[in-house]
């Protein structure tokens, strides 16, 4: 194996600044290896997207150095080492283009410059619709489509490209349950087979069940490491500050939906660290709201539809 297939992550002090003047991430560093899927966890504004972008060479630290695949960036992208699904609102969703074309851009970078694709791109574009389920939707136009369905899309688009490493950014913002165990199962599979996946989430929940490693930042890395020591209470406070409860989800009274999970707030000795709520005035769902004014969940507070 060359050293630029072996899957690998290496920031080192990066610092960005934008055009404003405003410093939205500083000193970040930390390494990561294939086979692993990380999750990049902080508040709004901590820098997580700002993170991604410079990992894409969208954006320029003004400091420090990142290597992907122990290459520089541009090397890395030109092997198409590297692909990114972004976080929704930094698409045009109106630009007119088919779900077919967006899979096939992720083809590109193997193509020449009239981009006319071969049998072996168009046999990955398909292999990669019929990975995330959206075969079906080939000829639909990308505005058309339901949020989880886009990500799906993008999710096929970074599959086609086969890239070591995958920039998740919030997969799961605007996916029902049973999308958001689809894209959980194939991380799993992707994983599996050897790549690097870096995935930016809010669902805390999810984050001991897929992510084997955890960074944590607030405009810098506040904590890093594997799950199970790094994903504690104490780090979750720090990233966090605020009120944090720790909450566990099972059972099946509270959607209409396939939502089959719950909410129990677990004593201390209970606690996986599970969700969370930043402060006594913003939480971040309803049911956690009254969990936390009560202390405790009632039957009655279960029910979200109140
Ligand atoms: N293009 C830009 N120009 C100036 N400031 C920016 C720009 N993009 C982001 N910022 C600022 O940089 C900081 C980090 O933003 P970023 O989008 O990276 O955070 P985030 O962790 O991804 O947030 P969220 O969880 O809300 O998506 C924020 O204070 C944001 O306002």
């Amino acid at each position: 194996m060359t050293t630029a297939t072996i899957s690998s992550i290496n920031i080192k002090d990066i610092t960005v600044r934008y055009n404003n003047g405003h410093t939205a991430i500083y000193d970040v560093s930390f390494k990561l290896e294939g086979g692993t899927t990380c999750a990049l966890v902080g508040v709004n504004g901590s820098g997580k997207s700002t993170l991604f972008k410079s990992l894409m060479g969208l954006v320029k630290p003004q400091q420090g150095e990142i290597q992907l695949c122990g290459l520089p960036i541009s090397e890395a992208l030109k092997r198409n080492l590297v692909s990114y699904v972004p976080q929704s609102e930094d698409v045009d969703w109106q630009f007119p283009v088919s779900v077919y074309d967006v899979v096939m851009m992720g083809r590109y970078g193997y193509m020449n410059f009239l981009r006319i694709p071969k049998a072996e791109d168009k046999k990955m574009v398909e292999e990669a619709m019929e990975r995330v389920n959206i075969q079906h939707l080939a000829d639909r136009q990308i505005g058309e489509l339901s949020g989880g369905q886009k990500k799906r899309v993008f999710l096929a688009r970074a599959l086609a490209q086969q890239s070591r490493i995958i920039l998740l950014d919030e997969p799961f913002t605007g996916v029902d349950v049973k999308t958001e165990n689809a894209i959980v199962d194939l991380l799993g599979q992707l994983r599996q087979e050897g790549h690097l996946i870096l995935v930016s989430t809010h669902n805390l929940g999810s984050v001991p069940d897929f992510c084997d490693q955890v960074v944590m930042i607030n405009r810098t890395v506040l904590a890093t490491g594997d799950t199970k020591s790094t994903f504690t209470q104490e780090n979750l406070e720090i990233v966090f500050g605020g009120v944090l409860r720790h909450i566990k989800l099972e059972g099946s009274e509270l959607h209409d939906d396939e939502d089959s999970r719950s909410v129990t707030v677990l004593t201390d000795d209970e606690r996986p660290a599970v969700f969370y709520g930043r402060t006594k005035n913003d939480p971040p769902a309803k049911v956690v709201k009254k969990c936390l004014e009560n202390d405790k969940c009632t039957d009655d507070d279960k029910d979200v539809t109140k």
